[in-house]
């Protein structure tokens, strides 16, 4: 057994590295044959010669090998799965040897070890910023002198190649990556050559694969790609490949391999082995629809950098070296926020860093893959802080064309070309069925970039067009808003008096951690959309559409605050609007007309209409009694508020959001719920909108309600738990309503104790009792129970209800329990007492658990609405520059990446939704 030790090991090309057991004369064999296949049928065909006959390079999951005189004996040095990918690879990339390792910037790391203090890397100036990192820390750190060129131009580096300046390494890369710039290779391997003949010429060859370039056929040293990209093409996993023809650069890449242990993992081997076979299939189909996509955005009038567009800077260079253009394009937007719109809006297109998947992205690199460059380089090299780069995968081209357009008509990127009469839909199918590119070319026809100065054919056929009724003339006019407007509000919890206080009872009631989210984005298509992926919502309305005639007529000025009682016509009319749309279930169509129902009415007509999408996500349960609805109306008012200023937007470091405005918002936040519930009383908003705990009591029939803080609240430990059942607010209010019609003799006396029951709760629980501790939750204990028993004979509970208060209060336990919010399922709250030990806690809530619930202990009194501050003018550049530095350090492959408010917001789970809120920071609350 060979152990590769040093670099100057002659027998290390042909022990652990090189070509499996096998016969000579079965490689040869294979060889002969595999000589004339061409690059896909290579690709599908990996010479496996396995003991037991394995058609697929079964995985070698073993550090070590029995036996001192077998071929392995240590998966460091070798192992037979890495062994087969990289002999594949091998003759994949034309090379001597490929060598697999953990990842593309391994490999890096690896070939730049060749480098010795003293000598020069000429590197490019339009570098992948983690390949930048690491050379700048090599330039600090390892005494090697860095220089950056465009090495795309053999002009700028010619004055670097004289001896002195002791060249040992040129980093090429071809096409670049974000720009798509075209080095000749050949020609600049030549020329490096011949001035500086030991320099190695490396060329990173991600952005092509072997598929579409093989540099070492063109005079390079050395290749290496990032085999997370094309070559496994699924994002599962992370590889690099080195690979390279001259055997004592194998060799010292084998050693240095060896001894750092940076090879391929057996199961990553595998994995990697099995993307390569379909790679070329994977690409042809990106590459052409990246070219559909180039030609679209490049015949709008965008500046699109893609090698296969005629108008491509060296394109003619790029052809000679490679047969394809890739499935990376960039293009410029000219605005960077106009950039972040049409990245926020996209769906399909994944926001994400890497390329080369089965899946298409898209991204802003100056935020994410290229943001650890800094923003002053950044500009330097000549990379628009707007340019958004796609990264195309095997999708339905129509599916992303679809995705792509939309966004960049509700960013306001296009406009529909009025002067445009569209193909039929038949017509269109059978365009794209033949004839692909003519299709894109016509589907493009139907937009044109928006300008100043409209043309005077689109102005006649804009009047034209209104005149017959079509929509607003100036939807690029309307009215939006400038920046991301982003809030959030807090569910509930009532302790004491629920349905009661519908009719003028006092109830008592807290915030809870869990809450609602929002973010309100400008879009210029004059429409208005509403996202709530947790209900299935997703729906856009033409703003000119909406029923504006049966806007109700307001004689009063103070235009923002809200109306006390709805209007029966308009409210009408916007379900009307709402239920078209078939495919919505009732707690969809129920959030969908609370929210068109105050846009409407806010703007108070179409003209103060904004064109924006207001997307929401909650980590409340919804419909399970702890105050999702207000939450979510909470947030509607005050997004909508301040897209029409009426609440000010607060700035960073204010204290508080005013009295004031508060309850604007609050008044706004009952006519939501209001839409949902018919009849509610008012303490769900008001608990959202004010977060902390209240005894509430509603104005009935004259007489004057109220709102008192309770500060002795936030000690209190309970455990919510949730049914699961679902139920409706609106019917049971409506139920209660109708029983004390029918038996006010029945449901007076339950209303008269429930009051009782919350006046001595708010005197307990106002923090000015001098009732001790123990006495007091044992008071509250009989409370809860007395409560529960009055909402039984109210009619509001459920068999699942008083399950959870039976074993809370069987023993061990002795827990007193009630439910909570509507009832009819939905969630109780149970007290648990300070002494109550955590081993007993644990086991009620495995209890529960193994009845179907979901217990949660909670913390209450948290804060109300929060609305995301922006920075104040005067600090607003400087923050900025801040933010920007403070993203730079962990600014890697996707961590600390910024990601536009509305698809972080839309693609954070459930349980992070409070991370992302926290990492936003800057929140105002009330
Ligand atoms: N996150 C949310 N996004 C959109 N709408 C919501 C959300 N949460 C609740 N809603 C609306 O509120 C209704 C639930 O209200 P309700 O039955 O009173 O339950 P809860 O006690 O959770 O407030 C849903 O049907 C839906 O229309
Ligand atoms: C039953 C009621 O008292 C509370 C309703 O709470 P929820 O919708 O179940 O979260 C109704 C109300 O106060 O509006």
């Amino acid at each position: 057994m060979t152990t590769p030790s040093t670099p100057g090991d002659s027998s290390l090309a042909t022990s652990v590295y090189s070509l499996p057991a096998k016969s000579p004369t079965e490689a040869e064999q294979y060889k002969a044959r595999a000589a004339n296949w061409r690059f896909s049928t290579l690709c599908a065909s990996v010479d496996t010669k396995d003991q037991y006959g394995a058609s697929s390079t079964p995985i070698y999951q073993t550090a070590t090998f029995k036996g001192v005189d077998g071929q392995y004996d240590y998966t460091r040095s070798g192992n037979p799965t890495r062994g087969g990918l990289e002999n594949h690879l091998a003759r994949l990339y034309g090379a001597t040897q490929a060598f697999a390792l953990s990842t593309g910037m391994t490999c890096l790391d690896t070939i730049l070890r060749l480098v010795k203090p003293g000598e020069t890397v000429l590197a490019g100036d339009d570098l992948y910023g983690g390949t930048n990192r690491l050379l700048t820390y090599l330039g600090t750190h390892g005494g090697v002198n860095v220089i950056h060129a465009d090495t795309t131009r053999i002009e700028a580096l010619r004055p670097y190649l004289q001896p002195g300046n002791k060249v040992k390494m040129v980093l090429l890369e071809s096409p670049t990556n974000p720009l798509l710039k075209i080095a000749d290779l050949q020609g600049i391997s030549d020329e490096v050559k011949a001035a500086s003949p030991n320099a190695l010429i490396v060329v990173d060859n991600t952005m092509m694969s072997p598929y579409l370039q093989r540099p070492l056929e063109l005079g390079a040293d050395i290749v290496y790609d990032s085999g997370t990209k094309y070559l496994s093409g699924h994002h599962d996993l992370m590889a690099g490949i080195i690979a390279a023809k001259r055997t004592d650069v194998c060799k010292d890449i084998a050693f240095l391999i060896n001894s750092v242990g940076s090879g391929l993992a057996p199961f990553d081997s595998f994995l990697l082995l099995r993307g390569v076979k379909t790679m070329s299939l994977r690409m042809d189909r990106q590459m052409a629809t990246a070219q559909l996509v180039a030609n679209y955005l490049d015949s709008l009038g965008f500046l699109v950098h893609y090698p296969g567009l005629k108008s491509h800077p060296k394109r003619d260079i790029h052809w000679k070296q490679a047969t394809g253009a890739g499935a990376v394009l960039s293009f410029v937007t000219g605005d960077k926020a106009l950039s972040e719109r049409i990245v926020g809006g996209a769906r399909l297109w994944g926001i994400s860093v890497s390329f080369g998947a089965v899946n298409s992205l898209i991204s802003m690199p100056c935020l994410m893959s290229h943001a650890s460059i800094s923003a002053a380089v950044r500009a330097e090299r000549g990379l628009p802080e707007n340019l958004i780069r796609l990264c195309v995968g095997i999708e339905d081209p129509r599916d992303l064309m679809d995705d792509l357009e939309h966004s960049l008509l509700s960013a306001g990127a296009i406009t529909p070309n009025l002067s445009y009469s569209p193909l039929s839909h038949a017509r269109s199918a059978e365009l794209y069925a033949t004839d692909p590119e003519a299709w894109i070319l016509e589907r493009a026809k139907g937009f044109k970039r928006p300008s100043d100065h409209a043309s005077a054919i689109d102005k006649l056929v804009t009047g034209v067009k209104k005149g017959l009724g079509f929509t607003s003339a100036t939807e690029s006019e309307r009215k939006t808003i400038e920046q991301d407007i982003v809030v959030s509000a807090p569910g509930k919890v009532i302790l004491f008096g629920e349905h009661a206080v519908v009719h003028g009872v006092t109830a008592v009631a807290s915030s809870v951690n869990l809450r609602c989210f929002a973010v309100q984005s400008p879009r210029s298509d004059g429409k208005v959309g509403l996202e709530v992926p947790d209900i299935g919502v997703e729906l856009e309305w033409d703003i000119s559409k909406l029923p504006w005639n049966l806007l109700p007529v307001h004689s009063n000025a103070h235009r923002h605050v809200a109306d006390k009682d709805l209007d029966p016509a308009l409210l009408q009319a916007v379900e009307g609007v709402v239920n078209a749309h078939v495919e919505v279930g009732k707690t969809g169509i129920g959030a969908c007309v609370a929210f068109l129902y105050l846009y409407m009415v806010m703007a108070g007509g179409e003209a103060d209409a904004p064109a924006v999408t207001f997307t929401a996500k909650s980590n409340l349960p919804i419909s399970a009694g702890l105050g999702s609805s207000a939450a979510y109306s909470t947030c509607v008012a005050s997004a909508l508020l301040l897209a029409h200023s009426h609440i000010t937007q607060p700035e960073h470091g204010q204290p508080r959001l005013s009295e004031s405005d508060t309850n604007i918002v609050d008044g706004w936040a009952f006519l939501a719920e209001k839409v949902l519930h018919g009849n509610p009383s008012g303490i769900d908003n008001a608990v959202s909108v004010r977060g902390g705990a209240v005894a509430f009591t509603r104005s009935v029939g004259g007489r004057q309600g109220g709102l008192n803080g309770l500060h002795g609240f936030s000690s209190i430990r309970l455990l919510l738990t949730n049914t699961l059942v679902p139920r409706d607010t609106k019917s049971l209010v409506a139920g209660v309503s109708a029983k004390r019609l029918a038996e006010p003799h029945v449901v007076d006396p339950i209303l008269d104790a429930i009051q009782s029951i919350s006046d001595e709760a708010s005197t307990l629980l106002s923090g000015q009792t001098r009732v001790e501790r123990k006495e007091l939750v044992g008071r509250l204990e009989a409370l809860i129970t007395e409560n529960h028993g009055h909402l039984v004979n109210l009619g509001v509970s459920h068999p699942s209800l008083e399950m959870i208060v039976a074993a809370t209060a069987a023993e061990p336990f002795g827990l007193a329990t009630k439910l909570t919010g509507a009832g009819g399922g939905g969630c109780a709250v149970t007290l648990i007492p300070d002494d109550f030990p955590q081993s007993s806690l644990d086991s009620l809530i495995t209890t529960l658990q193994a009845q179907g619930f979901q217990p949660h202990l909670t913390s209450v009194g948290g804060p109300g609405l929060g609305i995301h501050a922006q920075p104040s003018s005067s600090s607003r550049s400087s923050t900025r520059a801040a933010q920007k530095e403070d993203a730079i350090p962990n600014s890697e492959e996707g961590e600390g990446m910024v990601v536009p408010k509305r698809a972080g917001l839309r693609e954070a789970g459930t349980e992070d939704l409070q991370a992302w809120s926290d990492r936003l920071g800057g929140w105002v609350h009330t």
